[in-house]
């Protein structure tokens, strides 16, 4: 089979289908990897089911349906963290559930052992995606349960590559990885709006400071990947001697910017590791 080919012959259901579930649909599809015949999602809300029924045109359920979980090769479970228990018991009770299938949870502070516990035996992927995953630029991080083959590993790379990048790690790491690459995308966006109310203060139209901003932001990331500089290389190359970016650089560490971005990340990784047992 060429690579990238293995999701063709998958049936996937997306268990919760809201912000991320919806992410990894739309840009699973957008990728040509799967077909909206094989795959299904489940909601709680019938308003959910009717939007996401229309807007993708896929079959959208609200209970999970035996006769679907029957021929299912790999469950994505997208509900919150609070549920993921709930979803898998209801999962094993069906009693209709393939012995060669595949559980990938992408819930935040949910262990491979908490759902391992629910479903004896089957083989769990627990994955870090995050939201720009809707238009396949997103970060994943994988990690592999006790009873994962190669073969699952392949299919949750599959999914997760469609929409963007994807690294494996050992469990240990993961609510560091919600923390930095998952919640990240939060992080980005009141960094970006808070350079552009500056760029506000100073006179240029909401519009053009968005733009401005997040080119400046995705050409400095890219700068940091395409060249492998460190940071401070990059950094210092922009800051001409007794120069205007200086004086904002020194604005921002009397603001101590640095141990505040960092600070967040631990406390991040701290309640991320609590979030599967609320
Ligand atoms: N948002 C993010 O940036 C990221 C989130 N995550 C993880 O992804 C998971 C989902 O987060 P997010 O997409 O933001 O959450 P949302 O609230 O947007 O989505 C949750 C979905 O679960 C559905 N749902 C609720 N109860 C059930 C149930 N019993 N059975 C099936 N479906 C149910 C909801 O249906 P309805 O719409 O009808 O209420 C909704 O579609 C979380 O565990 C989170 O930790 C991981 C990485 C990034
Ligand atoms: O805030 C949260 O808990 C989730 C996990 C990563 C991003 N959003």
């Amino acid at each position: 089979m060429e690579n990238g080919e293995t999701l063709k012959q998958q049936r996937i259901a997306v268990i919760g289908a809201g912000v991320m579930g919806c992410a990894l649909i739309k840009g699973m599809l957008a990728a040509g990897r799967i077909t909206r015949d094989n795959v299904w999602a489940v909601v709680a809300t019938s308003n959910s089911q009717k939007r996401i029924a229309e807007e993708l045109g896929i079959r959208v359920y609200r209970d999970l349906p035996v006769d679907e979980i029957a021929q299912t090769d790999t469950f994505l479970i997208c509900t919150k963290p609070y549920r993921v228990v709930q979803v898998l018991d209801q999962l094993k009770a069906s009693k209709a559930l393939k012995p060669s299938g595949l559980v990938v949870s992408i819930a935040a502070g949910t262990t491979i052992k908490q759902i391992e516990t629910a479903l004896p035996n089957y083989a769990v992927i627990r994955a870090m995606p995050n939201t720009p995953s809707l238009i396949r630029a997103g970060v994943t991080v994988l990690a592999a349960g006790s009873h994962s083959q190669d073969d699952h590993m392949l299919v949750a790379q599959e999914i997760f590559q469609s929409v963007g990048k994807v690294w494996q790690l050992d469990e240990r790491h993961l609510d560091a990885v919600t923390a930095v690459s998952g919640s990240g995308p939060a992080y980005i966006y009141l960094i970006l709006e808070s350079l552009a109310d500056g760029a506000v203060k100073v006179g240029l139209p909401r519009d053009i400071a968005f733009q401005l901003v997040s080119q400046t932001m995705l050409g400095a990331a890219m700068m940091v990947q395409d060249t492998g500089k460190h940071p401070a290389t990059l950094k210092d190359e922009v800051t001409t001697p007794a120069g205007c970016t200086i004086s904002a650089l020194l604005t921002m560490e009397d603001g101590r910017i640095r141990s505040t971005l960092a600070r967040a990340v631990e406390e991040a990784t701290r309640t991320a590791a609590g979030l599967g047992n609320a």
